[in-house]
């Protein structure tokens, strides 16, 4: 078995190499993993100068969080116990205290600023409650800045953007304006413009929390559909069960702790059969806009 020396810098155009094997376990008929939390800590006192009174507990609290390949998994809890916390780290948007957080072997703490923006825009994908597009521009073009901000040419770019609008059912707003869109609409175009780069994992932080119920569930049925057809893992955060219950597995939090078994476990070991597989040209996941969405 090769597992990626941890070590290693991590370029998203390299090919992967495997060359110190370490000690690892893996649980029979587990998913491979994609991304793994290890021990999180993240206590803004020690990297903010905001109102924080000083003893408060940190937001992650020795967090573990593992989850595999085109696996889905939600995270609840009470408010202020770590959710948005643990998904900003786990996708690199915040540094954790102390941890680490391996995305197919590979530490992303451990990659130069810029290599993890490249992670992000190539093998993330990002749905969050509202506000994420960006209001002067059309659909069309919303969903291809990921792709062009990756060095897409515009017109490549935007007819790709074009297929998923398609896929979603919502070609015919391509010109139209954020501004111009029903709630459910604007989420369906994040939906599409977080798929668009065929990413490895879309992290969704209560992707329906300022949707009616009907608009809610349709929404989660689309995201989860773009998801399964192109093989990406789901980290989900809701308050609502009736959303986590589109997930395979649910894990809880409270006080900064992930309050399960099968995670805790994996706390500090690295998950087996994991190579460093490099995003962009080249990955391992399908980059093909024509294995998109079930519809
Ligand atoms: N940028 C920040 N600076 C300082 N403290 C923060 C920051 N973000 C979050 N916190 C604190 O960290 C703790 C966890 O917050 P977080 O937003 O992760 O919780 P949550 O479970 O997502 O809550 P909610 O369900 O209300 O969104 C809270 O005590 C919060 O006040």
């Amino acid at each position: 078995m090769n597992v990626q020396n941890p070590s290693q810098q991590f370029s998203v155009n390299d090919a992967p190499s495997a060359k110190q094997p370490r000690a690892v376990h893996t649980q029979p008929g587990a998913p491979t993993p994609v991304l793994h939390g290890i021990d999180l800590v993240m206590d803004y006192n020690a990297t903010s100068r905001s109102t924080i009174q000083p003893g408060q507990p940190p937001a992650l609290n020795h967090a573990n969080f593992l989850v595999g390949e085109g696996e889905r998994v939600a995270i609840m809890g009470p408010s202020g116990s770590g959710k948005s916390t643990l998904l900003h780290v786990l996708a690199g948007i915040t540094k954790p205290t102390t941890g680490r957080v391996m995305f197919r072997g590979a530490d992303i703490d451990r990659i130069s600023e810029a290599e993890r923006t490249r992670l992000r825009r190539q093998a993330f994908g990002f749905v969050f409650q509202s506000g994420q597009l960006l209001p002067e521009l059309p659909a069309v073009e919303n969903v291809a800045l990921p792709l062009m901000l990756s060095g897409m040419p515009y017109r490549e770019a935007t007819d790709r953007a074009l297929s998923w609008l398609d896929r979603i059912g919502l070609r015919h707003l391509m010109f139209s304006r954020p501004g111009e869109m029903s709630g459910g609409q604007m989420q369906r175009v994040a939906i599409a413009r977080a798929l668009c780069v065929n990413p490895a994992i879309i992290f969704a932080d209560e992707p329906t929390g300022a949707l009616d119920q009907n608009t809610g569930r349709d929404v989660m049925q689309l995201l989860m559909a773009a998801a399964a057809a192109n093989n990406a893992a789901v980290v989900l955060v809701t308050h609502d069960p009736n959303i986590a219950a589109f997930c395979g597995r649910t894990v809880h939090m409270r006080d900064g702790i992930v309050l399960d078994a099968a995670n805790q476990r994996m706390g500090g070991a690295m998950p087996a059969a994991v190579g460093a597989v490099p995003v962009g040209p080249g990955s391992s996941f399908p980059r093909n806009p024509s294995q998109g969405v079930a519809r």
